[in-house]
């Protein structure tokens, strides 16, 4: 049983995100606070032990908490779980508290919530050590994409997702958590994110892409999402009309999940798709899988669909290896949680997790933006470059609004 712990340690508090968020940044603790897509409950999670495992760690055994991923699986950054010490939703206004949690740090925590609207609100984390991160300039960046096509027509590869950083002064007034209310008030159909870790770093998203969830039905599913093109003026997928690049970009998409499938040898999914989908700003097209793991009988689909998923090439490319060795020779810099994937692991709801995508990390005093495109043969560097700044668009709409 799981203790709802108010003042004093009785039942039935009632807090503020503001409170909660501001009483973890105050004591250093690892928090994530997040919003799955169409819904209004915000959640968050504390954790007084964050736990760094070089590998993606097994989701069924999992206690309850948040996964924060990088991008490259063997690379110098952690997998990084949040077991959820503490637990806080904006439907009840409640703290809830892990039987096993230290009951010292729980009632210091408490303490703190309660104290937290006096003063002014703490600093976020940054990375102990600073990320490999230049921005390339319109040349740059297009330079490397053309190489890309070039590699693609050789048959190195059939496709390769490219991305870029853009970094910007944070504005006067800017706050953690109106920016966390922005982005849930501008995304509603998005995964709304705030991590913040010690030592690692705070990152905001409203990212489009599920990768793997398996919800309290026993449901799992992912999708295909690929092809980019600006919402219509009326705000409506009906007339969007798709060009063969981003029809055969989405199908490899597509083809790759259906060959993660083929590896677990497992046939009983079904396939909706492809449909047109809003993203903020953008359209893509998308392809649903469903598996109902109460009529088959695979109880590791998550972990095992999860790690043969990341990153698809949505993020990466096709084939996995040529296109994920391009992006580290020709990319210039480390992605880091950018394109990796992050979200509640055996919540009350179930496991969401998310392509870390439509994000930016908040340094000290200022914002790295992320976005990427992906390329093929077809191609043109120059609107790859278009799409990238139309995905940037997203997190610079919220920083402009302070
Ligand atoms: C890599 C990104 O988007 C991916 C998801 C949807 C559409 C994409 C595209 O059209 O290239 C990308 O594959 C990003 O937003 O940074």
């Amino acid at each position: 049983m799981e203790q709802a712990v108010g003042i004093g340690g009785e039942t039935g508090g009632h807090y503020t995100l503001e409170q909660v968020l501001t009483a973890a940044l105050r004591q250093q603790l690892a928090i994530a606070v997040w919003r799955l897509p169409l819904q209004t409950e915000v959640q968050a999670c504390i954790s007084f032990a964050p736990q760094s495992t070089p590998a993606i760690p097994a989701l069924e055994p999992s206690p309850a908490g948040f996964l924060f991923c990088p991008f490259e699986t063997e690379g110098e950054h952690g997998h990084i779980f949040l077991k959820a010490d503490i637990r806080y939703s904006s439907l009840t206004g409640q703290i809830t508290t892990a039987p096993d949690a230290p009951a010292t740090k729980a009632s210091l925590f408490t303490e703190v919530v309660m104290q937290s609207e006096i003063g002014e609100p703490s600093a976020w984390p940054i990375p102990a050590k600073p990320t490999r991160h230049a921005d390339r300039n319109e040349e740059t960046f297009t330079a490397a994409a053309s190489l890309a096509v070039d590699a693609i027509r050789a048959e190195t590869m059939e496709k390769v997702v490219l991305s870029r950083t853009s970094t910007t002064p944070l504005p006067a007034g800017f706050s953690l958590l109106k920016a966390f209310e922005k982005m849930l008030a501008a995304y509603p159909n998005a995964f709304v994110s705030l991590v913040a870790i010690p030592g690692v770093g705070t990152w905001l998203g409203a990212t489009p892409e599920i990768l793997v969830s398996v919800d309290q039905q026993q449901v799992f599913k992912t999708v295909a999402l690929a092809g980019t093109q600006p919402l219509c003026e009326d705000g409506s997928t009906a007339n969007a009309i798709w060009r063969q690049k981003e029809i055969e970009e989405q199908g490899m998409v597509e083809r790759y999940v259906l060959s993660c499938f083929k590896k677990l040898r497992l046939r009983e999914y079904t396939e909706v798709g492809p449909r047109t989908v809003i993203a903020g700003n953008l359209m893509h097209l998308r392809t649903d899988f469903k598996v109902d793991l109460k009529e088959v009988d695979f109880p590791t689909l998550g972990t095992d669909m999860l790690r043969l998923l990341h990153p698809t090439s949505a993020v990466c490319g096709l084939p996995k290896e040529p296109s994920q060795r391009f992006i580290l020779d020709h990319e210039g810099y480390d992605r880091c949680y950018y394109s990796g994937f992050l979200g509640p692991v055996n919540s009350e709801a179930g496991t969401y997790l998310f392509v870390n995508l439509r994000c930016m990390q908040l340094l000290e005093h200022e914002a790295v933006l992320y976005a990427g495109a992906g390329i093929t043969g077809e191609s043109s560097p120059e609107k790859e470059w278009q799409e990238t700044r139309h995905k940037l668009q997203t997190m610079f709409k919220i920083l402009s609004e302070f």
